[in-house]
């Protein structure tokens, strides 16, 4: 995208504000422009330019330097199946930047995009190409690329990241059918979320960072019970048809995009339990790319060795059957990896500090953040487990992520004046 700086070292008197260059001379397009001017810098939209350096006549000294390329959303990608926790990823994730997540203002009610401050959240069910009965009439599941327009989704997510609004599709889940398109902003933070982001290569390499939500079989099924059985009123019968129905789709189109994956969260049946079937108590895995740009993996006690910790005694109540932490470095899909894991649940989530205090390159702003941030969502699902843990952390290396890379972007263009 083009971003457009303008620099100056002092503000010229004789101006009464910035002056910007004209909206036909930077061929107006909704983009970002980033000013400097006497230590203050605000972010605009409203000017763009395929020129490489421009003065203002009117109010010099400002430089203007418009460079192609440079981008200022970062886009997330975050995959997973249906009913495997995207939802509260995303409200945990929401919430470390602060303030609540919403759809649209008086837009569809039925628009599955969440906006807040910094973080616009869009579920790439919206690139459906077929809707229900345009699926089962050809005989696809929604997890069939064929069911979905991959070619729109690349144009929509990079427009996105170069700082133009799109006219978004809508996939009403309730309807079942493609409602008008909603209007999109390019936010600081875009999140898509969904069956596929990382499926297509031309989406995937938009992606600054992208998560994978790995539910074991056995876990999906227990918690595609309690949901849908208790909240749904579907039968025993029909969830168990519908798993085996996805099945062999999710095998070939979705699984398999958690090689590419930046971080994996992976929960398994606990291994405290012996022949545990009930899938409450859960082994959580989260395996980090060793190796990525502004992210540094998390580690238990020393960074690179192989550690076993039981946290249960003095400083943590754990009744059966207890809670067990590991740490190491691994292989994964030919990746260097580290993972980090923890099988067990919580009894008592103030006493989450403890851990927390062992943990190192978790990217909290102040000490006892992650406890904090458990604590004020214990309602959540998964919030005793290494599911709500590793999901939250996830969370805050993606706000040092972000941060790391808007500095970053601040800085390089004031290096380059300098040079
Ligand atoms: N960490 C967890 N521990 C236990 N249950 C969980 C956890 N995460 C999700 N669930 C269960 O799965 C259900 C679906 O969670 P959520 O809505 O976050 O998933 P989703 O991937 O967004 O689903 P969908 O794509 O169907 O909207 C929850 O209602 C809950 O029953
Ligand atoms: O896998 C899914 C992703 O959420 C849905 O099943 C898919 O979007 C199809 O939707 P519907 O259930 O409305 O037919």
């Amino acid at each position: 995208m083009a971003v457009c700086t303008v620099y100056t070292t002092q503000l010229n008197p004789t101006c009464s504000s910035i002056s910007t260059p004209s909206k036909s001379h930077l061929g107006f397009h909704q983009r970002q422009v980033v000013f400097y001017s006497t230590g203050k810098r605000t972010n605009r939209r409203g000017g763009n330019s395929s020129s490489s350096s421009i003065s203002t006549s009117s109010c010099s000294p400002y430089v203007i330097t418009c460079s192609a390329g440079d981008s200022q959303t970062l886009v997330i990608g975050l995959a997973a199946d249906s009913g495997c926790g995207k939802s509260t990823f995303m409200r945990r994730l929401t919430s470390v930047f602060g303030g609540a997540a919403e759809p649209p203002k008086g837009g569809n009610p039925d628009s599955n995009t969440l906006i807040s401050d910094t973080t616009t959240v869009i579920c790439l069910d919206d690139y459906h190409s077929l809707d229900r009965t345009g699926r089962k009439e050809k005989g696809v599941t929604a997890l069939d690329p064929k069911a979905n327009d991959f070619d729109l989704m690349y144009e929509q997510v990079k427009a996105l990241k170069e700082g133009t609004p799109v006219e978004k599709p809508i996939y009403n889940h309730v309807s079942g059918l493609l409602d008008p398109p909603e209007l999109i902003k390019p936010p600081k933070i875009l999140v898509i979320e969904g069956l596929h982001p990382m499926y297509d290569s031309r989406v995937r390499d938009l992606l600054d960072f992208s998560i994978y939500l790995d539910i074991s079989n056995e876990v999906k099924f227990a918690w595609k019970i309690q949901r849908d059985m208790a909240e749904r009123g579907h039968s025993l019968e029909s969830i168990k048809a519908s798993i085996e129905a996805r099945k062999p789709d999710f095998d070939a189109y979705i699984d398999p995009q958690k090689q590419y994956a930046d971080a994996v969260i992976e929960v398994l049946p606990t291994q405290l339990i012996p022949d545990d079937n009930e899938g409450k108590v859960l082994r959580v895995k989260l395996i980090m790319k060793e190796g990525v740009k502004y992210f540094s993996p998390v580690y238990l006690f020393d960074e690179g060795s192989t550690i076993s910790w039981i946290p249960c005694g003095r400083k943590l109540t754990c009744s059966y059957p207890g809670i067990k932490f590991a740490y190491g470095p691994d292989s994964y899909f030919g990746n260097e990896v580290s993972v980090l894991e923890m099988d067990g649940q919580f009894d008592r989530l103030d006493e989450l500090i403890y851990v927390e205090s062992h943990l190192s390159n978790i990217s909290t702003k102040f000490y006892g953040e992650v406890t904090q941030q458990m604590l004020k969502h214990s309602d959540f699902p998964g919030s005793n487990n290494g599911t709500g843990l590793f999901q939250t952390i996830v969370g805050l290396k993606i706000r040092d992520l972000y941060e790391q890379i808007s500095a970053s972007r601040a800085q390089t263009p004031l290096e380059a004046s300098k040079a």
